[in-house]
């Protein structure tokens, strides 16, 4: 038996749309299924919790995620024991990075059909972010100041909407980006890594805890992170002027940013994040509020998730 948690609401409505062409391709093929519908933020989390309540390693849930990328992190969020389920994820959403990361079809009935074939299972490390002693997961990344900042106005402006509507809506994070750069001030944040490693930096764009290559719509800001080898990539944006963040910041689309003087990878398994003035966070592109401090490690299990 397979449980659908979608979020109707994913691209600007189309989530609605797509998933009664997924119900019709279910009902061609009888497959035994049951879906429950998101209605509001946070919802994913409560209707993951009770689908998976019963569930144990021998007797595991195929959970199924459809919606855009902060489905997932709310999904797996409610999930307290991570080996009682098989992971799968259909994308409805509008940023898709983390298909880009997976190698997981971006067309929505490709997707289904990796689901139902079930030809290849494989471990992914699923961080922690724990915010004023409020711990969750998240699948992609999490990261305090510019990337955040634009994760939040993404999520509120009206022009997602009207870039969704004509098949565009992964420039919504370029426009965004670079309105919110000539406004960004710098600041003084520290980071301390496997509770022993202190870098403090003076002036930081953003710091990104990244369990994946890709977010923000397909920036490949760590383009050596890989979900399966236990370790968070972090990188960290400070001292540049805004002019070279600016001529800096498209080529990470290819990751070709590393390369720059301010730019600073790091690779750790706990790290935690302390600045100077309160800032925006996000997780998995959802804001996580304003906060000047939060921590990240990897849950010790695993979750097994269905691949191509
Ligand atoms: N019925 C609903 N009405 C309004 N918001 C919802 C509903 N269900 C879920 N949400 C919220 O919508 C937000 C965005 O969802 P999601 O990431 O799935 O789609 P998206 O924003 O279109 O995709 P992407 O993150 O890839 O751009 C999440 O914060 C989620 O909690």
């Amino acid at each position: 038996m397979y449980y659908f948690i979608v979020n109707p609401n994913s691209r600007s409505g189309k989530g609605a749309l797509i998933w009664k062409e997924l119900r019709r391709t279910l009902r061609q093929k009888h497959i035994s299924y049951k879906a429950v519908f998101t209605g509001y933020r946070g919802h994913a989390v409560k209707l993951a919790a009770s689908v998976t309540a019963k569930a144990s390693p021998e007797h595991p849930v195929y959970l199924i995620a459809v919606g855009g990328d902060g489905t997932i992190q709310e999904v797996l969020s409610g999930v307290k024991d991570l080996s009682c389920i098989y992971f799968g994820y259909i994308p409805t959403g509008s940023g898709n990075d983390f298909c880009r990361s997976m190698q997981l079809p971006q067309d929505p009935h490709e997707a289904l059909d990796c689901i139902l074939k079930r030809k290849h299972i494989a471990s992914m490390d699923v961080p922690v972010i724990s915010i004023k002693g409020r711990k969750s997961h998240f699948a992609i990344s999490c990261g305090i100041g510019f990337d955040a900042a634009v994760c939040h106005e993404v999520s509120v402006t009206p022009m997602k909407k009207i870039l969704n509507r004509v098949g565009l809506g992964k420039l919504v994070y370029l426009f965004v980006a670079l309105k919110q750069l000539l406004f960004l001030k710098p600041v003084p944040v520290t980071l301390r890594m496997d509770e022993e490693r202190i870098y403090p930096f003076h002036k930081v764009y953003f710091a990104a805890v990244m369990n994946q290559k890709y977010e923000g719509g397909g920036f490949k800001f760590c383009p050596d992170a890989s979900p399966s080898d236990g370790y968070l990539d972090v990188i960290v944006v400070d001292g540049l002027s805004k002019l070279k963040v600016l001529f800096c910041l498209p080529t990470a689309f290819w990751g070709k940013h590393t390369q720059f003087t301010g730019i600073h990878i790091f690779r750790c398994k706990k790290v935690e994040v302390f600045s100077t003035v309160p800032l925006a966070v996000h997780k998995d592109g959802e804001s996580a509020g304003i906060q000047e401090t939060f921590s990240v490690s990897i849950e010790k299990e695993p979750v097994k998730i269905i691949l191509p």
